[in-house]
């Protein structure tokens, strides 16, 4: 029987064991969507105890403690920070089975170099061991990304964002982390949406123009992204809750929208033909500039209403969706290609169903000029576990090429879920082992070496196009 947890853990090989230990475990990290919060890097941010470190935006605890009947009010309600912590250690035993098990022990392992097991038996002794230790530099948000061995990560930002916070720390030569802006324009496209209106009042603010129109429209939106790119950007992000694919001509579009700002009430079709429109008009400009597009496809969010009304989105409350979506993919891909404007693209799907469908699609549209041109995405959210992340690895590994691939990305709120590379790295380098064990690939560990390289690092350093020095 293996220990808990060792310095072989999920690796079940002896390949597996030399690719992870000789290639896999010290490459440094491309962080290339994440949730983190720009401000408190740029502030440098101390916690105070590691309730606010960890439970403060996690909705995967979130989730886990109401899942272990918690009440809400020790979760994101007014409870006691300390209060609160404990909840989670009794929530954690109950969570065998889980990533999120796995998750807490190799983060209390990796930064508090803290061996014990969370339970109501260690809490307290963790709680003061750990609230001591995050009052020294090596734990502030820069400490920890630093030590995490991260080079470049990039934040999710609107596109009225005035990335003041992007900008200032590219000046800090102190931090030699690269915060990098991505830009995630769902307001743009989400017309049906509350707070549609206010989001243009937004752009109008900010690019000094009035937006009365498709045109005007665009104009923003290109300002925006130009603006971007000055920060360092070079990554885009959609939500597609579908993607959609519905062909107008830009003079009906520039209808829709007119009587969309005026507060018309749009049908189905005209909603889907706005929205192809802008993300089209999009595909073009990071084709223009070289950027990645990823999209994230496959959710049905905010399930709970009662829950949306108090706590808001991103609070735990999404779904993997059961949408059919393979053709309008298939022809909103096209339609970018059919003109070269096709940018480099990264499919993502929260149904691990569709990844077939993704992967397929995705092969139509490589055209030779960049390897891996399209990608299939890492194991999203409720998939970046140990079987999502196998099943997104071997699809991809079947149907396309694994050795492309861009690898794993955190798509955290928390500083503490770099460890989340080392659990992806480690169940690739098994994956990989396996094969080799079973005579599937060749015992050649200079070739699968830099192939697990390439996937943990050096793929996503010249795929984004990003200097990491
Ligand atoms: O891990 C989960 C995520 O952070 C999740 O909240 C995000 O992926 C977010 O919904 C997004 O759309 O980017």
């Amino acid at each position: 029987m293996k220990r808990f947890m060792d310095e072989n853990f999920l690796l079940t090989n002896n390949t597996a064991e030399k690719l992870y230990h000789h290639y896999a475990k010290d490459m440094p990290i491309f962080d290339f969507h994440c949730h983190l919060n720009p401000r408190e890097i740029a502030e440098n941010k101390r916690y105070e105890n590691i309730t606010e470190v960890w439970l403060g935006g996690d909705h995967y605890k979130w989730r886990a403690m109401r899942a272990n009947g918690v009440s809400e009010y020790f979760i994101t309600g007014d409870a006691p920070a300390k209060e609160k912590f404990m909840k989670w250690a009794e929530t954690l035993p109950q969570c065998i089975g889980n990533p999120l098990y796995h998750w807490t022990h190799q983060e209390l392992k990796t930064y508090f170099g803290i061996d014990k097991l969370l339970s109501p038996a260690t809490a307290e002794e963790i709680w003061e061991t750990a609230n001591a230790l995050l009052q020294d530099d090596a734990f502030t948000a820069q400490g920890l990304i630093k030590r995490s061995n991260v080079k470049v990560l990039c934040t999710t930002d609107d596109p009225a964002d005035s990335l003041e916070y992007h900008i200032e720390l590219a000046k800090d030569t102190s931090f030699p982390v690269k915060v990098l802006p991505a830009f995630r324009p769902d307001k743009s496209f989400n017309i049906e949406k509350a707070g549609f209106a206010e989001w243009i009042k937004k752009i109008e603010t900010v690019t000094e123009q009035e937006i009365s129109s498709l045109p005007a429209l665009f104009t923003a939106l290109q300002l925006r992204i130009d603006f971007f790119h000055t920060a360092g950007c070079r990554i885009s992000d959609h939500a597609l809750d579908p993607i959609v694919f519905e062909a107008a001509t830009e003079q009906e579009v520039d209808a829709i929208l007119r009587k969309a700002l005026l507060g018309g009430a749009l049908n189905e079709l005209e909603i889907r033909k706005y929205k192809t429109c802008i993300m089209l008009f999009l595909g073009k400009q990071y084709a223009r500039l070289g950027w990645v597009m990823q999209l994230h496809i496959g959710t049905i969010r905010n399930n709970s209403t009662r829950m949306m009304r108090t706590l808001g989105p991103d609070t735990g409350f999404d779904a993997a969706a059961d949408y059919i979506f393979a053709e309008a993919l298939s022809k909103f891909l096209d339609k970018l290609d059919m003109t070269n404007e096709l940018p480099k693209t990264i499919l993502y799907c929260l149904n691990p169903r569709d990844y077939e469908v993704l992967a397929t699609i995705g092969g139509c549209f490589q055209d030779g000029t960049v390897p891996g041109k399209i990608q299939l995405g890492s194991g999203w959210w409720y998939n970046d576990q140990k079987d999502g992340m196998l099943r997104q690895m071997t699809v991809l590994a079947n149907i396309g090429l694994l050795s492309r691939f861009v690898g794993m990305l955190t798509d955290s709120r928390s500083f503490l879920s770099y460890t989340r590379h080392d659990y992806f790295r480690r169940l690739l380098c098994n994956l990989i082992g396996e094969w080799v064990e079973a005579g599937e690939a060749p015992h050649d560990m200079p070739l699968l070496g830099s192939m697990v390289q390439n996937i943990c690092f050096i793929n996503a350093q010249n795929y984004f196009g990003i200097d990491c020095n």
